[in-house]
């Protein structure tokens, strides 16, 4: 498992205008044929709701793969064998200045379960967005764009 740990040395620990910035890891889980899970924010948390790929906040002295692994255990009960650190993206929300760390996981165990109640979905790799899961996070978007790129013309 690839193995970051965002520190002051590593990335700035606020954003330019000085907002604490908020480490998050997400899993972009794909299967064999590019289809990717997409999750439901639950009620309770900002945007909820919203759809976005899974996976949660760092805690502290927390590695990006051990946070994924631990979110996607608690979220959606599934065991990550594998992580690939893939890429880096910055949101300013209201609520929060966060950095996204995404990573690609191919190789896992188990059948996703909505743990907090949440819903989910696979979405097929290219064409359009399904309307099922949308309104996505605004900071999930250019994911699926990235996938998208990535695929075979
Ligand atoms: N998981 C996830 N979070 C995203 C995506 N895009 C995006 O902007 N975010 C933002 C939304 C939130 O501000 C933040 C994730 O925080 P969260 O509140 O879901 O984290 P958590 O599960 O650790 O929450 P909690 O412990 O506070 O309940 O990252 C995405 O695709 N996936």
């Amino acid at each position: 498992m690839t193995e970051t740990r965002p520190t002051r040395g590593e990335g700035a620990a606020s954003s330019a205008d000085g907002r604490p910035v908020t480490e998050v890891a997400v899993g972009v889980i794909i299967r064999p044929d590019g289809s990717f899970l997409l999750a439901q924010r639950p009620a309770g948390k900002p945007y909820a709701g919203y759809w976005e790929f899974p996976g949660g906040k760092l805690e502290t002295g927390e590695t990006v793969a051990h946070a994924l692994a631990r979110e996607l255990e608690e979220e959606l009960g599934l065991d990550i064998v594998a992580s690939e650190a893939w890429r880096v993206l910055e949101h300013d929300y209201p609520h929060a200045y966060v950095r996204l760390h995404f990573c690609k996981i191919h190789n896992w165990r188990g059948e996703p379960v909505g743990r907090e109640g949440q819903a989910f979905r696979w979405h097929a790799p290219g064409g359009a967005i399904d309307p099922a899961v949308q309104p996505l996070l605004p900071a999930a978007l250019p994911v699926i764009e990235w996938l998208a790129a990535e695929l075979p013309r």
